[in-house]
């Protein structure tokens, strides 16, 4: 998958592009139902499959107070939808500017850099000025513009459409199972190594360490079987979320040992998969107590192990 960071004119590179638009914050089910039937529609007029979005959130930028944690960073969304079979992904800085566009002007822009065949949304998108353009628009006009609309059925659980704040409050909420189920993968962070306190080698449990940013989802503290994604290989992982009471404490963080690993990894991108909760994070008296629960961690990590073999 091709990666621009600014908007270029893939209509000169590029032949018979269909276009899905959307933020597809955590690539979920229903956002993926969008890309797979943009690819689908790419694969069958022999042309590419394009995502055009944006690097940050328009609420960042229309009304910060407002704005969501993301269920996924840029690297996460960038993963998934490589997987689904997107040909290159548009992922441009969202602007005053940009927000200022009609719903015309945004139309005219995506003629001149794309020209695409079909452009394919979800069910609630809108785009210009205050989300003016609406579906009905998009269905109308495109011919204007030289495309057919699209506009994807919700993905429902529960008789409710799936959505990235649905899934954000399952997170919250520690809900893995279910968080799971909506975004049809394993909840994941994607993120680079960063330095800790240098103690986990001395316990036989180094762990890679991974921050966890304010404007973040993450799942409650505690311990988490989990799969690594390193290198394009696979391991199994044993996740602590947390600030280490046991010791003088730390910012709250995401760490994992990597099983049958032994790599200097800091700096290099980890993927980290939640697989299920093992039991919550505790203070324990003294470090010998620590890593003898470490061992029973891991013995209760072998069943959600097994599963990803
Ligand atoms: C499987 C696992 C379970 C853990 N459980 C706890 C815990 O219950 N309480 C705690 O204080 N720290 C817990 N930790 C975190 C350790 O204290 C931490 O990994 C260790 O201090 C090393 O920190 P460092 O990576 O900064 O060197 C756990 C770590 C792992 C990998
Ligand atoms: N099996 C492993 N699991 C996790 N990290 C490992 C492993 N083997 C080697 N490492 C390396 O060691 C570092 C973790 O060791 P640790 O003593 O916990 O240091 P830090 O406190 O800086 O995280 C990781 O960042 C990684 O570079």
């Amino acid at each position: 998958m091709k990666i621009y960071s600014k908007l270029t004119a893939l209509s000169k590179e590029y032949q018979n592009i269909v276009v899905a638009l959307g933020m597809f914050d955590g690539v979920h089910i229903g956002h993926q139902s969008i890309i797979r039937r943009a690819v689908e529609l790419a694969r069958a007029i022999d042309g590419t499959a394009v995502v055009f979005t944006f690097s940050n959130h328009p609420m960042s930028v229309i009304a910060p107070i407002a704005l969501p944690k993301q269920i996924g960073n840029n690297l996460l969304r960038q993963r998934r939808l490589a997987e689904i079979g997107v040909d290159a992904l548009v992922s441009i800085p969202f602007t005053k500017d940009f927000a200022a566009k009609s719903p015309e002007e945004f139309l005219a822009m995506l003629k001149s850099y794309f020209a695409p065949r079909y452009v394919v949304t979800g069910p609630n998108y809108t785009f210009g000025a205050k989300g003016k353009g609406t579906q009905r628009q998009l269905l109308r006009e495109g011919k204007d513009y030289g495309f057919t609309a699209e506009v994807c059925q919700a993905i429902l659980r529960d008789g409710r459409p799936v959505s990235s704040t649905r899934i954000r409050a399952l997170l919250d909420l520690g809900n893995l199972a279910e968080a799971n189920d909506f975004l049809g993968y394993p909840f994941t962070v994607v993120d680079r190594v960063i330095h800790g306190d240098k103690r986990g080698r001395t316990l036989g449990f180094p762990t890679a360490n991974l921050a966890i940013p304010d404007e973040r989802v993450m799942l409650p503290n505690g311990v988490y079987a989990c799969e690594v994604v390193y290198d394009g290989k696979h391991y199994a992982g044993l996740a602590n979320i947390g600030t280490n009471p046991t010791f003088e404490g730390c910012n709250r963080r995401l760490e994992v040992n990597i099983q049958q690993f032994n790599q200097n990894i800091y700096d290099k991108v980890i993927e980290v998969r939640f697989l299920g909760k093992l039991r919550e994070e505790k203070k324990f008296n003294g470090i010998d107590a620590l890593v003898a629960q470490m061992h029973r961690d891991k013995e209760n990590a072998q069943s959600y192990w097994r599963a990803i073999e």
